[in-house]
């Protein structure tokens, strides 16, 4: 902190009037941010994180958020003996572990996240999938990506097949910020364990969101050299995952984000959540971060 030059009054003011342009385009617009749990590790960029959404909300656009919690949920399995298996980025959820999953994210890192933004001077709910009906989901059928005629049985794993907006949007008209734990409903009640960037990414789309932004723990989509990818279409997509350079839990993250891009989400950025107030220096400034998924 002490190496950091102060800022003049003069810079101060300046910085601040930059900020207009944006909140006069983005005033009443929804904003979907996913919050990676890898991105939530540290107590000072969760509280910047919870500033950013509040001071959001109070210039008038309307932030939904999306958490993750991977690795909360793997630090509560390790401490029941159990170990975490991923396939192509999801995780094989038995039915101890969906009990795990339920209670860590609805339990533990919404009501965390829940309780900064309040200590930030905001109003946030927390919900998962199932009040208000808001994610039905059935069991995913996962293909293998190098071999189509193979599939993994991945366990309670959920495929959404719809989202019914409307608690959403009933909150947002109240001026709460919903924060939503990735766990939908099926037909006889069960629970499905959703990866939170696909269900971000399926709820941008639903709310026609002006923004999808994705926080991680990474500067964004690298390619085979560590580079930084800051822009990317379908057709490269497409190779980097044929040629592994895309893999585990960036698959999910980006499959998501192409489809919310294809589906009418005006800007949909994969970018560094470790960058202390990440949201408003996306949001409300000219500079660019992390990757911008294109739709063609
Ligand atoms: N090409 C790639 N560029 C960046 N990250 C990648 C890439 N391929 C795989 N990854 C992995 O994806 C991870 C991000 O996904 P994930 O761990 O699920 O994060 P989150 O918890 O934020 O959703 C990165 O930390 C990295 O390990
Ligand atoms: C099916 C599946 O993989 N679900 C995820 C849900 C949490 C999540 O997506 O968390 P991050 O955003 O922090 O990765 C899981 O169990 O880890």
């Amino acid at each position: 902190m002490s190496n950091v030059p102060p800022i003049s009054p003069r810079d101060k003011a300046e910085i601040l009037a930059q900020a207009l342009p944006y909140i006069r385009k983005f005033h009443g617009k929804t904003m979907v941010i996913k919050y990676g749990g890898n991105a939530m590790t540290d107590p000072e960029l969760q509280a910047d994180f919870a500033e950013d959404v509040v001071l959001l909300k109070l210039v008038g656009i309307n932030p939904v958020v999306v958490h993750g919690g991977g690795p909360q949920i793997e630090t509560a399995l390790k401490r029941l003996g159990k170990t975490g298996h991923f396939i192509q980025g999801m995780r094989v959820t038995d039915a101890e572990t969906m009990e795990v999953v339920e209670w860590v994210l609805a339990g533990e890192v919404q009501q965390d996240i829940v309780g900064l933004i309040h200590q930030a001077g905001g109003k946030a709910v927390g919900l998962t999938g199932r009040d208000g009906g808001l994610i039905r989901a059935r069991k995913l059928k996962m293909v293998d990506q190098a071999d189509p005629s193979k599939e993994h049985d991945v366990g309670q794993v959920g495929d959404i097949v719809a989202i019914d907006p409307a608690v959403v949007k009933a909150l947002q008209d109240d001026q709460f910020i919903p924060v939503i734990s990735p766990i939908g409903f099926g037909d006889q009640n069960e629970s499905y364990n959703i990866n939170a960037d696909v269900v971000a990414a399926k709820l941008a789309t639903v709310l026609q969101a002006e923004k999808l932004l994705m926080l991680t723990n990474i500067p964004g989509v690298l390619d085979k050299q560590g580079e930084l990818l800051p822009e990317l279409t379908m057709d490269r997509i497409d190779e980097l995952i044929a040629d592994g350079t895309i893999s585990g839990g960036m698959l999910p993250k980006i499959a998501g984000a192409l489809d919310a891009a294809r589906s009418g989400v005006n800007s949909v950025h994969i970018v560094d959540g470790r960058v202390p107030h990440v949201l408003l220096l996306e949001i409300l400034t000219e500079q660019a971060f992390g990757t911008m998924i294109r739709s063609a």
